[in-house]
């Protein structure tokens, strides 16, 4: 159990400087040590020459423990683990000084000066927790500082160290033209309780920012990185986190947590700005061009190996020829752009549109096949929208209901208009999926369900569809070899062959798809078992659309 003093004001006899004991955090068992403690520094403060009871006396009348009952205690309790510990800390103080020395203390003046330049005794008990500030030093006057205050750290919840305090002493040992690491390591030497003597800086900026929602676009290791200024304090993440960002006072370094939040103390991480010239100087950039290189051979194995099928297969002629002409629409160059994506809470509207969901996972994960399972599920409520082709119609068949049979020209005036989400080519027909068709069964009141390559999510990312990527993953190839017993899949080259040992490949391509994309990724699910993969997409799907998600902040504005 720790109790906290409130912050002692003493203004010494010779007018100035001020001094303010602030202690907090003290050990239960240890608070009459402590004010001892107080007392002594008072003493010194005052001079030693002086008869104790006297120094009693004097004390006890002086302006500065009058001020120390002015001081607002429910306030300053709100940083510490027991209002009442701190409450029955201040009555036993009072008690002491009613009960056994007289006079009874004169009304509080009003008009204490509050500009005075003052110095602040700040008294931490050391415990195993970071003390959650850092220092810097001011290269020409030699003076430590208080560099940031950790959001959450100790030093932030006693409300008594701020970012500018200049750092004059601790533990009696003056820090001035000290290295920092110096200073630290009088820290680490230390035991038990620290006492610090800063003088505040008088233009501290509130550390109560009100938090900001941000998707990491990149990964980022602090301990890889030599630029930061304390890597201990640093907060890796990976493309995808969620971070709740609560000081961005600083321009190169800001502080978030993770969520959903385990830790109470918060990390540093570079800013965006930071962020943004380390792309310059390609820092971080050399691991996503080998990811990038890893997933277009992964990609193209599959590719030469023949392994894609059936409906998808016209994306896969079309995959190398686009990834070579169009970069622009590379998620790749959006996340390089922007290293974070402010994020905020959606819930829609039942009377607005539904989400589009779009499916994605490696060749022969079975996105397909879950697409078609869950319309089938529940016709009226998930369809996918009609694709465009170009082949003759056959008999039976009906423009609009398995394709919309277009023209040559035609098809190529729309994909010269943007109008496809993606198109390609398969035995010297065309086919595509069309951002109308997707509009078309949103207008009706239905769920739209597409299966795309992963870089064309980019492309869907609009305020209007509000996408809910749901990323189908693949099991272990142990799983996989014991589920996809009776499972087919349908080539170039051959019609419906079984799975044989593909796949220990179809769990990397998998692995690669996730650590690329991640990013863009609501949800993730695991096609294991058939069936239950089924259900929990039902699930997910069922929550994308009636639960708040976490959406890109411009998608909600209102222009
Ligand atoms: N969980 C599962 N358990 C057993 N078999 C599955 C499972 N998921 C998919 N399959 C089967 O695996 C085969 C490949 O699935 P599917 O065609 O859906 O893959 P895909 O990811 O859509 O790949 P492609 O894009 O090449 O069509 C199909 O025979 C399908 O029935």
């Amino acid at each position: 159990m720790f109790w906290k003093v409130t912050d002692i004001e003493i203004k010494s006899p010779l007018n100035s400087p001020t001094v303010f004991v602030s202690t907090c955090f003290l050990a239960f068992s240890g608070v009459t040590d402590i004010l001892s403690g107080v007392v002594d520094d008072v003493g010194q403060a005052v001079g030693r020459n002086i008869d104790g009871a006297q120094l009693l006396y004097e004390l006890l009348s002086a302006p500065w423990l009058r001020s120390l009952l002015k001081v607002p205690i429910q306030q300053s309790c709100t940083h510490v683990d027991s209002l009442c510990s701190c409450q029955a800390l201040l009555s036993t103080h009072d008690s002491v000084a009613q009960s056994d020395y007289e006079p009874v203390l004169p009304p509080l003046p009003d008009d204490l000066p509050d500009d005075e330049e003052a110095m602040r005794i700040v008294c931490l008990v050391k415990n195993n927790q970071p003390l959650g500030a850092t220092i810097r030093r001011n290269e020409e006057t030699g003076e430590i500082y208080i560099a940031r205050v950790i959001h959450g750290g100790l030093a932030d919840r006693s409300g008594l160290l701020h970012s500018g305090d200049l750092l004059v002493e601790v533990n009696g040992n003056p820090v001035g033209g000290l290295e920092p690491e110096e200073v630290i390591q009088i820290l680490t030497n230390s035991h038990g309780t620290i006492l610090f003597k800063v003088i505040p800086n008088p233009g501290q900026a509130s550390s109560n920012q009100n938090p900001v929602y941000m998707k990491a676009m990149v990964d980022y290791c602090p301990l890889q990185d030599a630029s930061i200024p304390c890597p201990d304090a640093g907060m890796a993440f990976s493309r995808g986190d969620l971070l709740e960002v609560v000081d961005q006072s600083d321009a190169h370094w800001w502080q978030a947590r993770k969520l959903p939040c385990a830790a109470s103390c918060a990390g540093l991480i570079p800013s965006a700005s930071m962020l943004k010239s380390k792309q310059k100087e390609q820092w971080w950039r050399q691991p996503l061009q080998r990811f990038a290189h890893d997933l277009i051979n992964s990609i193209s194995w599959f590719l030469s190996a023949g392994f894609r099928r059936s409906f998808r297969l016209w994306r896969r002629t079309s995959y190398r020829k686009r990834r070579q002409s169009c970069t622009t629409c590379s998620p790749n160059s959006n996340a390089l752009n922007t290293p974070y994506e402010e994020v905020a809470l959606y819930q829609r509207p039942p009377q607005e549109n539904h989400r589009l969901i779009i499916l994605v996972g490696a060749p022969g994960v079975g996105v397909n096949e879950l697409r078609k399972r869950l319309i089938k599920l529940n016709p009226s409520t998930f369809q996918s929208p009609v694709p465009h082709t170009t082949r003759p119609i056959r008999p039976g068949e009906q423009s609009g209901t398995e394709y919309h049979f277009v023209t040559k020209e035609l098809f190529e005036y729309m994909v010269c208009n943007h109008r496809f989400v993606e198109y390609g080519e398969s035995k010297g027909q065309l086919y595509g999926t069309s951002t109308d068709a997707i509009d078309e069964v949103l207008r009706r009141g239905r769920m739209c369900i597409i299966d795309i390559e992963p870089h064309g999510i980019q492309f869907l990312r609009t305020k209007k569809l509000k996408p809910f990527v749901i990323f189908v993953k693949a099991p272990s190839p142990e799983r996989l070899r014991q589920t996809r017993r009776d499972a087919r899949i349908i080539t170039n080259f051959t019609i419906n062959r079984a799975f044989t040992d593909d796949f220990v490949e179809l769990e990397e391509a998998s692995q690669l798809m996730e650590a690329k994309y991640r990013q863009f990724f609501d949800s993730v699910l695991v096609n294991d078992d058939l069936q239950d993969a089924c259900i929990q997409l039902c699930s997910i799907i069922q929550q994308a659309q009636n639960e708040p998600q976490w959406i890109p902040v411009s998608w909600g504005r209102t222009e």
